[in-house]
């Protein structure tokens, strides 16, 4: 399963498909009749195992494991990028609520659906039926409907309760650059970019942006699926070995620079490092991994999973944060990871005490110390391994870390890790093994427990760079790394042998480690982090130019990179004047609305693009500095604004590109041509129709201004009818616009006939409101009043956003 198997993943890690976040990829385990029910298979392993680990005490295991041992309750969040967050959180509160309590009051169960108290403005919801219960009972059917359509057309996303909450403790701002290293599907993606636009206006964009990236292609279009319903364009997402991320270029000043100018390495504000585990705080969601479950999966992620906190950590600027989590309750890959990174930080890196922050989380302190497991044997310090499993169970394991060879050398090293010989050992050098706890305040660390509040597990911890990490010297680096590779390979001798013995099964470790770590590891050149870098690798390194970016990578690194990267389109900034000229006068965009620069399309024969993206300034300069290297493999970018659209019309057609669905939330409020107000009535008459002729709507006056458009796309928005200048259209964020197709004799609205149920139904509900509160409007009247009602129904007008169907 190495390089060069034509554009695909390089690792395909089948048991990740089947963990975390896409369980709906479950297979049926194959050994089990289909009768089986996967959460009465007993697994003493475990059992012994999380008992020694105390992460209960005895007297509450049997209810950790009780609750362990039931689905898992449903959770969604309403994404507040949603034209209708707002409507769709009253219809949860006053109807559903209500209605569904009612449901569990016969069968004596609390809490039918409730906000999660701890995430903000109550747009989370915890609902106590699993999605067996929501399929099958009709009493449910409703309510079921309800989250299949909202989900599909992307106002809420269901996602696991305490998978929610990392991206809460990034302390995202608007204007940060962030890193999500191991983002596919991308639920927390979605939350990450949400934060960033949370305060931008109709039409414009935040200065910061997120960088999504994932080791895996199948997975990361999965992710590009999803955020496509954020409409952002301050969003790439790449696609590298997370441990190996290239170190890339940025100067937020780059439209002054001049050729010679300096430009930085871009350090991010906030990494977001939710790295793979062994998952098994998804139990509830996916009970199959009763069966699976083995200590060997956890020991064989550990070290990848400090690799991958370690790059985050390089990549991160001083002063920023870092969230590590991992759905496991494995301290191996909770605990240890994080007190490895301490160790190899030195006081560069430090645990936040986050005890303050979101206090209606229930959450229990990290552990302080925790017991190693291989094959079946606990042991106690590093000096208990044998010599033939010492490239599995690591030093960075245990609660002192270490490294062998200082056991085997028995060097004397100072406290900064110097050794007599002066060579610097791997780690600060093992203290005695008598130490119960570590000396790391790991009590900061976030242990989320499915008992507590009825939920998954989660394990978090947040770390704060206070200076820049410590060099590290290249060779040590390359042991480190040597030392990954060992692992990888006793791993794969595991797996053989298991296959004799699968009772102890350690396959999924062998599967998740690629040829390529193999490969890369060695590999040394062209790296900008501490971690793996060139000589002493001092982490704020000189300035670079964009010249001289490229001459750092050597030209056999170049051509691996773009063969590596073969069958992946390129980036390609669109500068056609011609075709840009006349979508800006086809449309009437403002000219303070900028195109020069900020659209890029995937096709390098630029004469044939057939998608244009447009980008944020963020974006926009990263990728300038970075497309001179290659050095970032960008599987997508921007936001889809403009399409080119075949149409019966043909020629008569002025101009070939119509405006995306995902596009007009931030190009409406600058377009002045090619745009009309429909009164509700007409409006609600496109939607249910989808295809109405001039004559036949309600208002002639607006039947006869469609005449009058020019063949092609147009914007109709809902208003008060009869107006066709932008100006007395008013447009603001409590707009409501719909896309159609101006042809011979009608207006075709260019929307999947899903969408425009969906907005009917919430026209509707607005329209009852307002009758409710004891309005007998006229519905002329009410079109007017679309804005003001969601206006008064929380009071603030920046939650109204623009509306493109
Ligand atoms: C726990 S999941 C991430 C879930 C995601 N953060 C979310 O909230 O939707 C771990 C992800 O890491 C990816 N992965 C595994 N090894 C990786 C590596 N070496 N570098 C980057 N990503 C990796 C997997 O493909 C998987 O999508």
């Amino acid at each position: 399963m190495g390089r060069g198997k034509g554009g695909k993943s390089r690792t395909q890690r089948k048991h990740f498909q089947q963990n975390r976040e896409n369980v709906w990829k479950q297979p049926r385990p194959e050994s089990l009749p289909s009768t089986t029910n996967l959460f009465d298979i007993q697994n003493p392993d475990f059992d012994q195992y999380y008992k020694e680990q105390n992460i209960v005490s005895l007297q509450e295991w049997d209810s950790f494991v009780q609750v362990l041992r039931t689905p898992l309750p449903a959770a969604f969040r309403i994404n507040s990028s949603s034209r209708f967050h707002a409507d769709i959180r009253s219809q949860l509160e006053n109807d559903f609520a209500p209605a569904l309590q009612a449901i569990v009051v016969e069968r004596d169960e609390e809490n039918a659906i409730r906000p999660l108290p701890w995430y903000p403005e109550n747009l989370a919801w915890h609902s106590n039926f699993s999605r067996m219960q929501l399929r099958k009972n009709q009493a449910l059917r409703r309510f079921h409907e309800f989250l299949k359509v909202e989900n599909e057309i992307g106002n809420i996303t269901r996602q696991e309760a305490v998978s929610m909450v990392p991206p809460l403790f990034l302390d995202v701002h608007s204007n940060h650059i962030v890193l999500d290293m191991c983002a596919a599907p991308g639920s927390k993606t979605f939350q990450l970019l949400e934060i960033l636009h949370q305060s931008t206006t109709a039409g414009s964009l935040p200065d910061g942006m997120v960088v999504a990236n994932d080791l895996d292609v199948q997975r990361c279009n999965l992710l590009i699926h999803q955020i496509k319903r954020t409409c952002t364009a301050n969003l790439i997402v790449t696609n590298h070995e997370a441990q190996h991320f290239p170190g890339c270029c940025l100067n937020r000043h780059y439209d002054k620079m001049g050729p010679d100018q300096q430009a930085s390495e871009l350090l991010f504000d906030r990494v977001l490092c939710d790295v793979p585990c062994s998952g098994d705080g998804t139990l509830r969601k996916a009970p199959d991994l009763w069966r699976r479950w083995n200590t060997g999966t956890g020991n064989g992620l550990h070290n990848l999973q400090i690799l991958v906190a370690m790059q985050g950590l390089s990549l991160l600027k001083v002063g920023g944060r870092m969230v590590y989590s991992t759905c496991s309750m494995n301290p191996i890959e909770n605990e240890a990871v994080v007190a490895e990174v301490l160790r190899r930080c030195g006081g560069s890196v430090e645990l936040v005490d986050v005890s303050s922050e979101l206090p209606q989380l229930i959450r229990r302190p990290g552990l302080k110390r925790w017991k190693v497991c291989d094959k079946g044997k606990s042991l106690v310090s590093c000096k208990e391994v044998p010599k033939d499993r010492r490239s599995v169970v690591l030093p960075s394991m245990f609660l002192n870390g270490g490294s062998y060879r200082d056991i085997d050398c028995n060097r004397i090293c100072d406290v900064n890790g110097d050794s007599e010989d002066g060579v610097q050992a791997v780690y600060p050098l093992m203290h005695e093994f008598t130490e119960e706890v570590s000396d790391f305040p790991l009590e900061r660390c976030m242990r989320l427990l499915p008992h507590d509040q009825n939920s998954g597990a989660f394990f978090i911890a947040v770390l704060q760079k206070v200076s820049p990490l410590p060099a590290i010297e290249v060779k040590t680096r390359k042991e480190v790394d040597n030392q990954h590779v060992e692992s990888v390979n006793q791993c794969n001798e595991d797996a053989q042998e298991l296959q004799n013995n699968p009772s102890e099964s350690t396959h999924e470790v062998r599967e998740q480690i690629s040829e390529d770590d193999k490969n890369e590891t060695n590999n040394a050149d062209f790296k900008l982090s501490p971690l793996i870098g060139e000589g002493d690798s001092k982490e704020a390194e000189a300035p670079r130019n964009v010249e001289n970016i490229a001459k750092i990578i050597p030209s056999k690194r170049k051509l691996r990179i773009q063969s590596k990267w073969r069958g992946v389109d390129p980036v390609v900034f669109f500068k056609d004047e011609v075709i840009i000229k006349n979508i800006k006068a086809f449309y009437g965009i403002h000219d303070q609305f900028p195109l020069d620069g900020h659209l890029v399309t995937r096709n390098s024969d630029t004469s044939h693009v057939k998608r244009i993206y447009y980008v944020s300034k963020a974006v926009k300069n990263v990728l300038e500095l970075n497309s001179v290297g290659q050095q970032l493999k960008i599987t997508s970018v921007g936001l889809k604004i403009f399409e080119r659209q075949t149409s019966r019309e043909g020629r008569s057609v002025q101009c070939a590109f119509r405006i995306t669905s995902e596009g007009l939330p931030l190009i409406l409020p600058h377009i002045t041509k090619q745009i009309l107000s429909a009164s509700l009535i007409d409006f609600k008459h496109l939607l249910q129709y989808r295809n109405v002729k001039f004559a036949d709507f309600i208002d002639a006056k607006f039947g006869e201004m469609a005449a009058n458009l020019m063949p092609g796309c147009c914007v109709v928005v809902l208003g008060e009818g009869n107006r066709d200048e932008a100006e007395a259209l008013k447009l603001d964020e409590s707009s409501i616009a719909i896309g159609c197709w101006k042809g011979g004799a009608s207006l075709t609205v260019m929307v999947t006939s899903m969408e425009c149920e969906e907005l009917l139904e919430r026209l509707l509900m607005r329209s009852d409101r307002v009758t409710e509160k004891g309005s007998s409007m006229h519905e002329d009247e009410l079109s007017n009043n679309v804005g003001n009602v969601e206006q008064e129904s929380d009071g603030n007008s920046k939650d109204v956003e623009t509306i493109w169907c």
